[in-house]
């Protein structure tokens, strides 16, 4: 599946161990997500984003917000002076989901110009 396919999804609801993916899917989805990386524990994916300044980082929170609450997933972010830490993952399923590969791909294309 392609990033363009990817962000072409929504997030559906995903509740419970049958919707977390295994280490083979979680690879193979990376590959279209580029700088995105598993964290340590295996649980989430993450990315550091910079900017020149920090209305702009709070211009792409506000965006990456919008996303999360209208595909109804949230990710933790950490931000400062021109930059933001990114992390997505799936509460319900306790790890990683299709909708953290969505939405992160949804934020990949927030940024594409
Ligand atoms: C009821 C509601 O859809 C769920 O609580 C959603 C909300 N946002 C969520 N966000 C994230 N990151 N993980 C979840 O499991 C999750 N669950």
């Amino acid at each position: 599946m392609s990033h363009t396919e990817l962000a072409s999804q929504h997030c559906q609801p995903r509740k419970g161990k049958e919707h977390a993916l295994d280490a083979a899917q979680i690879a193979a989805l990376l590959q279209h997500l580029p700088g995105w990386q598993l964290s340590a524990d295996g649980k989430a994916i993450v990315k550091d984003f910079k900017f020149a300044d920090f209305h702009r980082t709070l211009g792409f929170i506000n965006a990456v917000g919008f996303m999360a609450n209208h595909e109804d997933h949230h990710p933790d972010l950490e931000a400062g002076y021109g930059h933001c830490h990114l992390l997505w993952s799936t509460h319900d399923v306790g790890g990683l989901s299709l909708n953290d590969f969505i939405c992160a791909a949804r934020v990949e294309a927030l940024l594409a110009r």
